[in-house]
């Protein structure tokens, strides 16, 4: 075993394509794969598994376009061990093969039905097929945590001296300790250059990772975000992170990280848990009082690691946890002047929304400084009225509201009641302003059809943006009141008349 901090630099093989994809509900188009491989290659991935050959003819179109994307990292095709999945992968002209073959007692006679003299015999026919066409291989025996330690090391030595260009340990099923990682990582290094690819059953994937590089593997299969079958696969940026952080080892560029966990969250429609590591929501968020006082001393008061080094930017969240240091800190970045006695109410207004279980935006800090200091501002934007119809036919609603004391009505249609009514609304306001929607976000604060909605948008004018929230059991309602307080809050500063003259 090695010291980590020995290491210098580990590979990372991408399988967000391939393993990733095998997440129930994951479907990836072409295009999907296609802005993923560049965006991977963009961030150093060394090694990128664009799919499977054998899946059939459409995913052999998208791996052949990733193949031509002209890559700086090497693209593979994932291939069973069978002759014909190697020529499937040679069509799509990659770079190299994932050569598959099974390991396990389980997977040798049970899954494939053969011996495991003739799985070995095989393993080195399929890499000399594979060598001899010019293919990079690696070949990864299935299931090899489970597998006779012995028997692994026959298998994976045979396709070394068959010409594979490395051999991958596989945690199939996420059922290794990480002694056991420890064991056969040391085990198949002495045979040549070593893959790791871990699961996270049993929540160690990170650590089998490391513990595997420990052991002398110097490429680390796995996935951005974790996505990948049952549990996942590990996280990539999990094992940079922890590699740069503990032991100054490189890999993956890692201020690329938080946009690719984004984009490959928004292309698979598996969101991020907001307590993920290093790409979640509140991985850099500090909410209550004593954090958010300790960390305005000094950043690094309660964050092991800046969060510039992975593309993101601290925050400080208002909540039923805050305490007068963050308020304070949230006041000064909106230019608001408090006197101590007005902070104290305005931190136990704050605590009073967040106990009843809502976020405190910065729009319902504003509202709450202006009333705690008397300042409440004179509304430009008012709403007076607001109908929805929604049945058989086409949803329709009228909105009618006030600007600048001038009262505006407009109907609109849309997809459903909020669609008609957020049309007319902005129908009514487009004569005043020209702001845009950025964000809608619903989210129910209590359960049962009577449920309280509190709507969340983002609207953005020039320069200025304002996330503004509204709480209703009506959720058209919810949805217009927010959009006018946005509205509101845009022009709130603009001294120009926003009534047209026509
Ligand atoms: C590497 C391959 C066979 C795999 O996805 C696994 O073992 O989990």
């Amino acid at each position: 075993m090695r010291a980590l901090s020995d290491v210098g630099e580990v590979q990372f093989l991408d399988t967000t394509l391939r393993d990733g994809e095998q997440a129930p509900g994951v479907s990836l188009t072409p295009d999907d794969k296609a802005d993923i491989a560049r965006s991977l290659d963009a961030a150093g991935i060394d090694v990128i598994e664009a799919g499977s050959a054998c899946t059939g003819p459409g995913e052999r179109e998208t791996i052949s376009r990733v193949a031509g994307l002209d890559l700086d990292g090497t693209v593979t095709s994932f291939c069973r061990g069978i002759r014909s999945d190697i020529d499937l992968a040679l069509e799509c002209d990659v770079d190299g093969v994932n050569l598959v073959v099974p390991a396990s007692d389980k997977h040798v006679e049970q899954k494939v039905g053969t011996s495991k003299a003739e799985n070995v015999d095989t393993t080195v026919e399929l890499v000399e097929y594979a060598t001899d066409h010019g293919l990079w291989v690696e070949v990864i025996g299935e299931d090899g945590s489970r597998a006779d330690l012995d028997y692994l090391e026959e298998l994976l030595g045979a396709a070394v001296e068959a010409g594979a260009d490395r051999i991958c340990w596989a945690d199939t099923v996420g059922h290794a300790t990480p002694d056991r990682a420890l064991e056969c990582v040391s085990r198949l290094s002495d045979l040549g250059p070593v893959s790791t690819h871990t699961h996270d059953d049993l929540g160690l994937a990170v650590t089998n990772a490391l513990v595997s590089i420990a052991a002398g593997a110097d490429l680390v299969h796995g996935t951005i975000n974790g996505i990948g079958e049952r549990a996942g696969n590990v996280a990539l940026e999990e094992v940079a992170i922890a590699l740069d952080h503990g032991y100054g080892v490189e890999s993956m560029d890692l201020t690329e990280v938080y946009d690719l966990a984004q984009l490959i969250a928004n292309r698979t429609g598996i969101p991020l848990a907001p307590n993920k590591a290093v790409v979640g929501e509140n991985a850099f968020t500090h909410e209550s009082g004593i954090h958010t006082d300790g960390t305005l001393k000094d950043d690094s008061m309660y964050e092991p690691y800046p969060p510039e080094k992975v593309g993101r930017e601290r925050r400080l969240a208002l909540g039923k946890h805050a305490g007068r240091a963050g308020v304070q800190a949230a006041l000064d970045e909106n230019d608001v002047e408090v006197t101590e006695d007005q902070l104290s109410e305005i931190v136990s207004r704050v605590k009073e929304i967040g106990d009843r279980g809502k976020r405190v935006t910065d729009a319902d800090l504003l509202t709450i400084a202006d009333e705690v200091t008397g300042d409440a501002r004179d509304r430009r934007v008012e709403l007076l009225g607001l109908t929805a119809v929604s049945g058989s036919d086409t949803p329709t609603a009228s909105v009618r509201l006030t600007v600048d004391g001038e009262e505006r009505k407009e109907a609109a249609v849309g997809s459903g009641p909020v669609d008609a009514a957020m049309n007319a609304a902005e129908a009514a306001l487009s004569h005043t302003a020209d702001a845009t929607l950025e964000d809608y976000h619903v989210d129910a604060i209590t359960g049962g059809t009577d449920a309280l909605v509190t709507v969340e948008i983002e609207m953005s004018r020039g320069d200025d943006h304002v996330v503004v929230s509204a709480s209703d059991s009506d959720i058209t309602r919810a949805s217009v009141r927010a959009m006018v307080d946005a509205m509101d809050r845009l022009v709130a500063d603009d001294d120009d008349p926003l009534v047209a003259d026509d």
